[in-house]
C-alpha cells in the first residue's frame, strides 16, 4: 500500500474514532462519563499508592529506632492503613469498571444495531436495496452486526485508564522535578503518536491478501459450498491457497512495520537515555543530601508509570468498534433521502379496491438500468376477479406486483385504486389490503404461529389469535402439517433451533398460503401469488394454484406463472411483453386468437405431453 493510501486510511480511521466517540457520548452521556470517572480513578489510585509507599520508605527507618508508639511509628501505621485502603479501592474500582464497561458494551452494540435496523425499516420502499448506491451503503451498514461495535467501550476503558495512570505519574514526577516531568511528557507523547501510526500501519484491515484469506476461510467453513468443494476435490487446494495468502499477509505486515522501525529505535533510545539521566541525576542529588529518599522513590516509580502514556492498550478494540460507525451514519443520511415525512393528508385505503386498480401509462425502470421495464403500461385490474399475468423471464411480472404494493414508485403515469392515486393513499393501510406470496417468500425461523400469523401481525396478541391462525391453516390445507408438529403452533420451523423442525418445499408453500389467508381474515382484498413454486412438480404447482383461486374466489386475485396449465383457470389472462400488455382475454379467447399466448401454450402443452408420454413408456 503506497504511503499516501496509508495516510488516507489513517485519516479515515481517525475520523471513524471521532465519530464513534461522538455517537457514544450523545447516546449515553451519563454512562460514558461514569466510565471516564472510573477510568480516571483507576489511573490515579496507583499514584496514591506510590506516594504512600514513598512515605513508608521515608518513615520506616526512624520508626524502627523510635518505636511504633512514637509519633513516627503512628504515622507508619497510618500509612499502612492508607496503603490497605488504596489497594481495596483499586480492586473495587477495577471490578466496577469491568461491570460498567461490559454493560455499556452491550448497550452500545444494541443501540447501533437498532439504529441500522430502524433506518433500514424506515424506508417504506425498496430503494435501500435496489438503488446501487443506496444498496452499497445499506450493505456496509448491515455489516456492523459482524463487528461488535461495543468493543469501542472496552477499548476506551483500557485506554483511558492507561492515559490517566500515565498522566498521574507525570504529576508525581512533577512534584519532585517539574522540568524532568515536562521533558519526559513531551517525549512520551511523541512516542505515543509514533506507536499509533505504527499501529495503523501494522493492522492491515486494508490488505488485499487478508481479504482473500478471509474469503478462502469462509469457503471452507460455510455449509452452502461444502458439497461443491468436496465433489471437485478443492479442499486441499483451498487450504493451501489460504496458507499462501496468510504468509502474504505476514510479509505485508512486516514490510509496513519496517517503514517506521528506525524512528522507533531512535525514540526508544531517547526515552531510555532521558529516564537514565533523570535517575542518575536524582541519585546524585540523593547522595549529596539534596533529595530525600521519599522523593527518590516517588520519582523512580513515577518515571516507570509514565510509560503508560504511550501504551496502546485497548487500541485494537477501539479500532474494531469504531470502524463501522461512519457507515451507520452514512446509511442514515442515505435513507433520509428516500424516507418521506409522514403525510397527514394521506387517505386510508380500508376496503379498497371496490371497483378496480388501474395502471395508467405507467413508466418504471430500475436505477442503474438503461431500459425501463415499463414504458406506458396500461392495465385495469377489476376488483373481485382473478387475473393471471403471463410473460417470459424478465418481462416485468414481479415488478408489476412491486408497483401495485407500493414497494417501488412509478417514474411516470399513475396507479389508481378506485380512482385515487396510490401515491395519495396511506401506504400502511393499503398494504393491509394486499397479501402477496412472492417467489422468494420468507421461511421465518420462528414458531409456526408467527409464520402464519404474520399475515395479520396486528392481531397476533389477540386472545383468539390461535383460532384465527388455525382457521387460516385449514383453508390453506396446512392444518395437517400443524397437527404433526411436535409442539403444534409453538414449533419453530427450523432445525437450527431446539425442538425445531424443517418443512419440505411443498409444506412451506402451504404455510405461506396460510399466511395470506390470515391476511384475508383481517380484511385483505387483493391476493397475489407470484410463482412461489420453485422445486414443485407440475401437479403440485397446479394444486397450489387451484387452491389459491378457490380460496380467493370473489376477491381480487393475481397469479403469475410460467405454466400455462396453471393459469388457464383465471377469469382473465394478460400477456406481458416488452413492458406492455400484448394480449388480454380468457384462456379460450387467447388460444382462439392464435397469438403469442396460443403459441407458448401449445409449445408447453406439447413438451408436457412428451414428458408424460416418456414417463408412461418408461
Ligand atoms: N432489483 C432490480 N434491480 C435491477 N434490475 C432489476 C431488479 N429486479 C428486476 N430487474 C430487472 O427488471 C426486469 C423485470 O424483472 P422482473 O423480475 O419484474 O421480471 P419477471 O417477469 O418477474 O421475471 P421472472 O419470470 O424471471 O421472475 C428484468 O430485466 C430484471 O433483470
Amino acid at each position: 500500500m503506497p504511503g499516501s493510501d496509508i495516510r488516507t486510511d489513517e485519516r479515515r480511521r481517525r475520523s471513524a474514532r471521532r465519530a464513534a466517540l461522538g455517537v457514544l457520548l450523545r447516546a449515553f452521556p451519563g454512562r460514558t462519563t461514569l466510565l471516564a470517572i472510573l477510568a480516571l480513578l483507576g489511573g490515579i489510585l496507583p499514584t496514591g499508592f506510590a506516594l504512600l509507599v514513598a512515605q513508608l520508605v521515608d518513615l520506616l527507618p526512624v520508626a524502627v529506632t523510635s518505636g511504633f508508639d512514637s509519633a513516627h511509628g503512628r504515622r507508619v501505621i497510618g500509612t499502612l492503613i492508607g496503603i490497605g485502603v488504596v489497594l481495596v479501592a483499586q480492586e473495587l474500582i477495577r471490578v466496577l469498571r469491568e461491570l460498567h464497561s461490559t454493560d455499556l458494551y452491550r448497550r452500545l452494540d444494541e443501540y447501533l444495531l437498532s439504529r441500522v435496523m430502524a433506518t433500514t425499516m424506515s424506508a417504506p420502499r425498496l430503494d435501500l436495496f435496489e438503488d446501487p448506491e443506496l444498496a452499497a451503503a445499506t450493505n456496509r451498514a448491515v455489516r456492523i452486526a459482524r463487528y461488535g461495535p461495543g468493543e469501542l467501550v472496552s477499548g476506551l476503558s483500557y485506554r483511558w485508564t492507561s492515559v490517566a495512570q500515565g498522566l498521574a505519574a507525570t504529576a508525581l514526577v512533577a512534584t519532585v522535578w517539574p522540568l524532568a516531568a515536562a521533558c519526559l511528557l513531551v517525549l512520551w507523547f511523541v512516542v505515543s503518536r509514533h506507536l499509533r501510526a505504527d499501529f495503523y500501519r501494522a493492522n492491515p484491515f486494508w490488505a488485499e491478501p487478508l481479504r482473500r484469506a478471509v474469503y478462502l476461510k469462509r469457503l471452507t467453513l460455510m455449509p452452502e459450498w461444502a458439497k461443491e468443494l468436496r465433489v471437485f476435490g478443492l479442499t486441499d487446494f483451498v487450504v493451501r491457497r489460504f496458507g499462501e495468502e496468510w504468509s502474504r499477509v505476514m510479509d505485508e505486515l512486516w514490510r509496513t512495520r519496517r517503514v517506521g522501525y528506525r524512528t522507533t529505535t531512535v525514540l526508544t533510545v531517547a526515552i531510555l537515555v532521558a529516564n537514565l539521566a533523570v535517575i542518575l541525576l536524582a541519585v546524585r542529588d540523593a547522595l549529596r543530601g539534596a533529595m530525600d529518599t521519599a522523593s527518590l522513590v516517588v520519582l523512580i516509580q513515577g518515571l516507570f508509570a509514565m510509560a503508560l502514556i504511550a501504551a496502546q492498550d485497548g487500541d485494537i478494540w477501539i479500532e474494531n468498534g469504531a470502524i463501522p460507525v461512519p457507515d451507520v451514519l452514512a446509511h442514515e443520511r442515505a435513507a433520509a433521502k428516500v424516507t418521506p415525512a409522514p403525510d397527514p393528508t394521506a387517505r386510508p385505503a380500508t376496503g379498497m379496491p371496490r371497483r378496480e386498480i388501474r395502471f395508467d401509462n405507467v413508466r418504471f425502470g430500475y436505477p442503474g438500468r438503461d431500459r425501463p421495464v415499463f414504458d406506458g403500461l396500461d392495465l385495469t385490474i377489476e376488483a373481485g376477479r382473478s387475473l393471471a399475468v403471463v410473460g417470459l423471464n424478465g418481462a416485468g411480472k414481479t415488478t408489476l406486483i412491486k408497483l401495485l404494493t407500493g414497494l417501488v414508485q412509478p417514474q411516470g403515469g399513475r396507479i389508481l385504486v378506485d380512482g385515487v392515486d396510490l401515491a395519495e393513499l396511506d401506504l400502511v393501510s393499503w398494504r393491509r389490503m394486499v397479501a402477496a406470496i412472492f417467489q422468494d417468500f420468507v421461511r421465518y425461523q420462528l414458531p409456526a404461529r408467527e409464520n402464519i400469523g404474520f399475515g395479520a401481525v396486528e392481531t397476533l396478541t389477540d386472545p383468539r389469535a390461535d383460532d384465527r391462525i388455525l382457521a387460516a391453516a385449514r383453508k390453506a390445507g396446512a392444518d395437517a402439517i400443524i397437527e404433526r408438529l411436535p409442539a403444534g403452533l409453538d414449533t419453530i420451523l427450523s432445525r437450527r433451533h431446539d425442538g425445531g423442525v424443517d418443512l419440505s418445499g411443498g409444506q412451506w408453500q402451504r404455510i405461506a398460503l396460510a399466511r395470506a389467508m390470515a391476511a384475508v381474515g383481517t380484511g385483505a382484498r387483493v391476493l397475489v401469488l407470484d410463482e412461489p413454486t420453485a422445486h414443485l412438480d407440475a401437479r403440485a404447482e397446479a394444486d397450489l394454484y387451484d387452491r389459491f383461486l378457490d380460496l380467493t374466489y370473489g376477491l381480487t386475485s393475481i397469479v403469475i406463472s410460467h405454466r400455462f396449465s396453471t393459469v388457464r383457470r383465471a377469469d382473465r389472462i394478460v400477456v406481458l411483453d416488452g413492458g406492455r400488455i400484448v394480449e388480454d382475454g380468457s384462456h379460450d379467447e387467447l388460444v382462439a386468437a392464435g397469438g403469442r399466448y396460443a403459441t407458448l401454450f401449445h409449445a408447453q402443452a406439447m413438451r408436457y405431453y412428451d414428458l408424460t408420454a416418456e414417463a408412461a413408456d418408461g
